[in-house]
């Protein structure tokens, strides 16, 4: 729940480790956070009485990735803007590995994307920051963001024959990739190229280096995608569905090469996928995203296991069961509210039967203590006992 004890109590709230926020304030000359409560003059008085000592969850020492009050928007016909994602703030520390899940329209893509630096045409930033190692990444330019990809940070999509080029082999493509940011001879490249696919477990790298992108399986083709993101010993790799088109052998395949990536290569992942079991076995911290905010972050452990977000609860009880039949299977009704008809208070709460009749959840939004190791976005998150007492 907000709460409104400021300027002291917003500052606890929000502060992340002093250092890292300030000083991006300063030079954006504004404060996101503060602005929506405090005037900037009792922010900077605040910041003098730091008082809460500890480094919050979005910006921590050992932190290479920071997402600090990230709105995303796009405009409507009418030319009014209309939010995409909201207010999201997240960290990530090198060599960990994050999951995300949520249902479809939840924002994921969005998320990861814009840490990637790739927006999608029509989509601006409205508000909030990412830093990426010591890049600011919704200011950097184009040949900022263009060196960065691919050298500290590689990205694997869900279609990756589609994100290959049909016209290049893929020989060429692996040889292009390393020499666009290591200045080496092509028979040198080549030579990293078949090493690095076979790195990746493809047991034929020649011929596979000699195929164009159609001739390969989904799988193969993953890997080989894989191989290109990591071609630089990139410090970030995000995974945005890149299992979700392969069979099951295939995806655990797939999923044990990107663990392996990053435990050799101390390589840090964000992985966006809807399959639970996946994000379990893979990821050290989860992020449940619903209506473009996160609703709830948390140890794999805590945020499967024990959630306190009725809607992480009702992911859980969604997922298919071995020997289910449809009948027995639980359905969350309704569908996430479209941006720009995002409901007041609690965006998930025309779905949720704990906050039936109840008032708050109807006209205050909940938020999420950035403090707490594991955050939930739910005004009556201390009722939660057990994943199935929300949706009885
Ligand atoms: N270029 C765009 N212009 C306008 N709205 C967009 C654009 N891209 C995405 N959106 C909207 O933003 C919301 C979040 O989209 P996003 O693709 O991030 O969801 P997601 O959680 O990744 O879904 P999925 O699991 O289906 O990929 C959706 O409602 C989507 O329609």
């Amino acid at each position: 729940m907000v709460v409104d004890d400021r300027p002291r109590a917003l500052h606890r709230r929000y502060c992340h480790g002093g250092q890292h926020h300030w000083r991006l304030a300063a030079r954006q000359e504004r404060c996101h956070h503060w602005r929506k409560a405090v005037s900037p003059a009792s922010c900077v008085a605040a910041a003098a009485d730091h008082s809460c000592g500890q480094p919050g969850p979005t910006r921590q020492v050992d932190a290479l990735v920071a997402v600090d009050g990230l709105t995303l928007a796009t405009w409507n016909e009418r030319g009014e803007e209309i939010r995409l994602l909201d207010d999201l703030s997240l960290s990530l520390r090198r060599g960990e590995a994050l999951g995300i899940i949520g249902e479809s329209g939840s924002g994921k893509s969005l998320l990861v994307r814009s840490i990637f630096g790739l927006l999608p045409k029509g989509v601006h930033v409205a508000g909030g920051a990412i830093q990426v190692d010591d890049t600011e990444i919704t200011s950097a330019g184009a040949a900022q963001l263009q060196a960065l990809r691919g050298s500290r940070m590689g990205m694997v999509f869900q279609d990756s024959i589609g994100s290959l080029d049909p016209l290049f082999k893929i020989g060429s493509q692996l040889v292009e990739a390393i020499r666009s940011r290591r200045r080496m001879p092509q028979r040198q490249a080549l030579q990293e190229g078949l090493k690095l696919l076979a790195d990746v477990g493809i047991t034929d790298p020649n011929r596979v280096a000699h195929s164009y992108p159609h001739e390969l399986s989904g799988g193969m083709a993953q890997r080989v995608a894989i191989a290109i993101a990591i071609c630089n010993s990139p410090s970030l790799l995000i995974a945005d569905e890149a299992t979700t088109a392969l069979d099951v052998t295939i995806q655990a395949q797939v999923i044990e090469l990107i663990k392996r990536v990053q435990s050799e290569r101390h390589c840090a992942i964000i992985f966006v996928s809807h399959n639970l079991a996946a994000v379990a076995g893979l990821v050290d911290r989860v992020v449940v995203m619903y209506a473009g905010r996160i609703v709830e972050i948390g140890s794999t452990r805590d945020v499967l296991l024990a959630p306190r977000h009725p809607y992480t609860a009702a992911l859980l009880k969604s997922r298919p069961q071995l020997g289910e039949r449809n009948a027995q299977r639980f359905y969350l009704p309704g569908n996430v509210p479209a941006p720009g008809q995002w409901p007041d208070g609690c965006r998930f709460s025309p779905r949720c039967t704990l906050s039936r009749g109840r008032e708050l959840c109807s006209s205050v939004q909940p938020a999420l203590d950035p403090l707490a190791s594991h955050g939930s976005a739910c005004h009556f998150r201390d009722e939660m006992v057990r994943p199935d007492d929300a949706l009885r």
